[in-house]
């Protein structure tokens, strides 16, 4: 069975539209100021309601909790992604309030391993150092991580390596933005539908 996907930085409905077509399973939005895929909270709102039946996934980085939970209000139904140095006892307040949790991590070494694996969220990102920057993460620590727990593995995952990088990692779940872009925040329906094709590919595998 071909892991979950999650086609991130989504800035158009139109291309929020042709990743659920294609069969994505979340959707992201990035709402961090640095990011050259940011989507202003105002605008929030339409695209959520595009991403059904897929979920939306909101990433945050270092917001005050207060912020968080003002989003996680706002959109009920949203995953909220802490991208950035958020303590566990920060996403223990939001799993608190019923809000489902994903916490991206970046892997140096197996001492962020052990230091990661038992962090309270739903899910774990594994990503590189820096969100969105297509560069690869270490897939042998990820590979490592998802003996310990389900985890998404994101950075520099596109058509061309995404069956290879499920292969080595075991992933439950890739994250991919800028594998499947033209433009920071501006998705191509070809990259996004051979991404899908080529996924799928792996639910013919026993
Ligand atoms: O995508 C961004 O611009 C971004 C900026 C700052 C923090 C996080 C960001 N993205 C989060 C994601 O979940 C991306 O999908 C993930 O980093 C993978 O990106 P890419 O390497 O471009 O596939």
């Amino acid at each position: 069975m071909r892991p979950r996907v999650k086609l991130c930085g989504m800035t158009r409905v139109e291309d929020v539209c042709a990743a659920v077509a294609a069969g994505a399973d979340y959707v992201g939005f990035v709402l961090v100021e640095s990011s050259r895929r940011r989507v202003m909270p105002s605008a929030l709102g339409e695209l959520v309601t595009a991403a059904a039946p897929a979920r939306a996934v909101c990433v945050i980085a270092d917001e005050p909790l207060a912020v968080a939970r003002g989003l996680a209000a706002a959109h009920p139904s949203v995953i909220l992604q802490l991208h950035g140095r958020e303590s566990a006892e920060y996403a223990r307040a939001l799993a608190g309030d019923g809000v489902d949790v994903w916490k991206a991590v970046a892997l140096s070494d197996d001492d962020d391993l052990s230091r990661c694996a038992d962090f309270p969220a739903v899910r774990l990102v594994v990503d590189a150092a820096q969100g969105g920057s297509g560069r690869l993460c270490d897939w042998r620590l990820a590979a490592a991580l998802a003996l310990r727990r389900p985890v998404l593995l994101a950075g520099g995952i596109g058509p061309g390596n995404a069956v290879a990088a499920w292969r080595a990692t075991g992933a439950w779940g890739l994250d991919i933005a800028s594998g499947v872009e033209d433009a920071p925040g501006i998705k191509s329906v070809q990259k996004i539908n051979e991404l899908m094709a080529a996924l799928r590919s792996l639910d013919k595998e026993q």
